[in-house]
């Protein structure tokens, strides 16, 4: 049976946004029209959480980009998990492969992000995928497992959990995987669950997919049995495209 399906849209990573366009993509995404069954999130740069959070439809939820390793205190420049509770967010994606490859965070630091926010009552949109010589190498399993695994070690629950697939060389290139590489990893991550964590936890845990969805690829996609929604980027700043790419989930 299809899992509860969640569509989460980075609506923009830190490169996108202005109070303009957030102004914008939330009035196009008040009036989509969306499925009622598809757990919709969205995660705009810290900077405009609480316009989105006071202006956007209860009916979608508010994520977090990021967010502290622990309780908040003094570390300067960083976003506490209290904070953003503070200002109505339910969820945090983290171990975005830019986090990992861009600022430097490794697998146990992205875990004991993880740890802290679950145990908070934040759920957590927990991202992993490998990198284009990663692939080229015939690592991918090995190293989707390890990041997979650093998660495993650090939470004290997977019910909160969503674990959002991105190959890197997927994220804002045009080039997104194939239905059929996409399940594949898909499927061996949730058997992965299966026999390292429970058959119940396997069964439960949603998996997600990101990297270059957009409107015309997301049917085949979400076609996929062990795909259940997507991490959207680029698509996300197009209010309609991403209502196409919600519906496509159910
Ligand atoms: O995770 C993503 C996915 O982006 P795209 O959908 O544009 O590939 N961006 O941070």
């Amino acid at each position: 049976p299809r899992r509860s399906s969640s569509v989460v849209a980075m609506a923009s990573s830190n490169k996108n946004g202005t109070k303009e366009s957030i102004t914008k993509l939330v009035s196009d995404l008040n009036d989509a029209k969306l499925e009622a069954d598809v757990d919709v999130v969205v995660a705009p740069p810290f900077v405009y959480i609480d316009q989105v959070k006071n202006s956007l439809t209860d009916r979608i939820e508010i994520a977090a980009q990021n967010s502290w390793v622990g309780k908040g205190g003094a570390f300067t420049g960083e976003i506490s998990v209290e904070q953003l509770k503070d200002i109505g967010c339910k969820w945090v994606v983290l171990g975005h492969s830019e986090r990992r490859h861009v600022i430097g965070e490794d697998d146990q630091f992205i875990g004991k992000k993880a740890a802290y926010a679950l145990s908070e009552g934040l759920g957590v949109i927990a991202c992993i995928g490998e990198q284009l010589q990663e692939r080229e190498a015939g690592k991918t399993f090995d190293v989707c497992f390890q990041q997979l695994k650093a998660y495993a070690d650090a939470i004290p629950s997977w019910d909160n959990v969503v674990i959002a697939y991105e190959p890197v060389w997927a994220i804002g290139t045009g080039k997104v995987a194939t239905p059929e590489q996409a399940q594949e990893v898909h499927a061996a991550l949730r058997d992965w669950l299966k026999n390292s964590v429970s058959a119940d936890v396997a069964t439960k845990t949603r998996i997600i997919y990101g990297g270059s969805v957009n409107g015309s690829n997301c049917a085949e996609l979400a076609k996929q049995e062990d795909i259940d929604g997507f991490l959207v980027g680029g698509a996300s700043l197009k209010g309609p495209e991403f209502a196409t790419i919600v519906n496509s989930v159910t």
